[in-house]
């Protein structure tokens, strides 16, 4: 850090319009939607149809995929756990920009630790955190192996990669389980309309 950006020389500067004034504006309230789970579990497929849904709905909505985001704002970082850590880390101070906004936001992040998810949430505005874990078990994510990574994980061919060769801790008090081994993607995304509406993100007559 350099003497002319300390921490103590830099002061909050207070905005006029807040998060409660742009709700009012769009008609909802904003949240993250943070989806866990494992590669090919489905959190790209289910984040991508709720976001048509809400879309349909009038819903203002922004999705942050892991894939996408390592190409850009994360490209210098890895797998390493610390990697791992930084890259969540960028991605919820983002969420925390796009829910002050007056987003829905919805994050598709393998976001393997525990307490990587649990700083995801404190770095959050209380109440703007729902953890969805996409509980698809390994065995379904290998047999699809979507972008054939699983193939190379068991040739050792990538290393540290989740659920072969690094941990997956599963959420232990998730907002909403789904297994898209036996959801389809419309009930997928009709539980996840239904957990906006029991939160009061959305109103019923945008469901
Ligand atoms: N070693 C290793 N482990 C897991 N995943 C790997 C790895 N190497 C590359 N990939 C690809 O990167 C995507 C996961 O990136 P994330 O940013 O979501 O990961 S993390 O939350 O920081 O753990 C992940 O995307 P998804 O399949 O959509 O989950 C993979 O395509
Ligand atoms: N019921 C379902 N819900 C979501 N995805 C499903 C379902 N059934 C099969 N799939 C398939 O599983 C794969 C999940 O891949 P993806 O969404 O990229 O997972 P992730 O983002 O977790 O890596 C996709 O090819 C998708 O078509």
């Amino acid at each position: 850090m350099t003497e002319s950006n300390k921490a103590s020389h830099i002061q909050w500067q207070p905005y006029q319009i807040d998060a409660a004034a742009r709700a009012r504006l769009k008609g909802h309230q904003s949240t993250v939607l943070w989806f866990t789970g494992l590669s090919g579990s489905g959190k790209s497929t289910v984040a991508n149809a709720l976001e048509q849904a809400l879309l349909a709905r009038g819903v203002h909505t922004y999705l942050l995929d892991g894939d996408n985001v390592r190409h850009g704002l994360c490209a210098d970082l890895g797998f390493s756990a610390a990697d791992r850590s930084e890259n969540l880390r960028r991605v919820a101070a983002v969420a925390d920009l796009m829910v002050d906004a007056g987003l829905v936001v919805l994050s598709a992040f393998i976001s393997p630790l525990r307490e990587q998810r649990e700083r995801i949430k404190q770095m959050l505005p209380p109440g703007k955190f729902l953890e969805i874990y996409i509980a698809t078990p390994l065995e379904e994510c290998e047999k699809r192996d979507v972008k054939g990574l699983y193939k190379k994980a068991r040739a050792g061919e990538i290393q540290q990669f989740t659920g072969i060769s690094d941990p997956y801790e599963a959420p232990e008090a998730a907002d909403l389980v789904l297994n898209t081994a036996e959801f389809s993607l419309e009930q997928s995304v009709q539980l996840l309309l239904d957990l906006l509406l029991a939160k009061a993100v959305i109103a019923p007559a945008a469901t």
